[in-house]
């Protein structure tokens, strides 16, 4: 048994995030979340970041700082999900390895099925957006 690091994209537009589904048959298949994935032995997280959202989206970004850091079981699986707030570079991005995207606010992010890891990013979220309206 090992620990999975697992690198996330806070890429936002305006007040909008840019969220993506997960393929059906994946695990978490069809859920939400920030785009991202498995990083390599090795390798520097915002580098496997960008390589990722390229592979996913075909964008490219430019990597910020760290959000959040979240340590989740699945199961047998443990999860270190490090997610980055990104630049958005005005590149359109495509589905190349996802179900769907969409850029919605953190408000909306109310109607869509995350995974269980990303509940905490949303809250961190959701709360940033209220103490900057206050
Ligand atoms: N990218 C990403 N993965 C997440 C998030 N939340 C969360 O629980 N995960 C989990 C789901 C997966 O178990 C794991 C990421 O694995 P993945 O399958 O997306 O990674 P990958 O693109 O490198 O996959 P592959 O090369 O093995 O196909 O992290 C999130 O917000 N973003």
């Amino acid at each position: 048994m090992h620990t999975i690091i697992v690198t996330a994209a806070i890429i936002h537009k305006e007040d909008k995030i840019l969220i993506a589904q997960r393929k059906k048959n994946v695990d978490h298949g069809l859920k939400w979340e920030f785009p991202g994935g498995k990083l390599n032995f090795g390798e520097d997280p915002r580098v496997g970041l960008q390589r990722e959202i390229k592979e996913e989206l075909d964008m490219e970004i430019e990597v910020k700082d760290i959000f959040e850091v979240v340590s989740q079981l699945y199961g047998e699986r443990h999860i270190l999900l490090l997610c980055y707030t990104c630049r958005y570079l005005g590149q359109k991005p495509a589905a190349r390895d996802c179900q769907d995207f969409r850029w919605v606010t953190p408000a909306e992010m109310n109607h869509y099925d995350f995974t269980a890891a990303d509940v905490p990013v949303v809250k961190k979220l959701q709360n940033f957006l209220k103490e900057a309206c206050l």
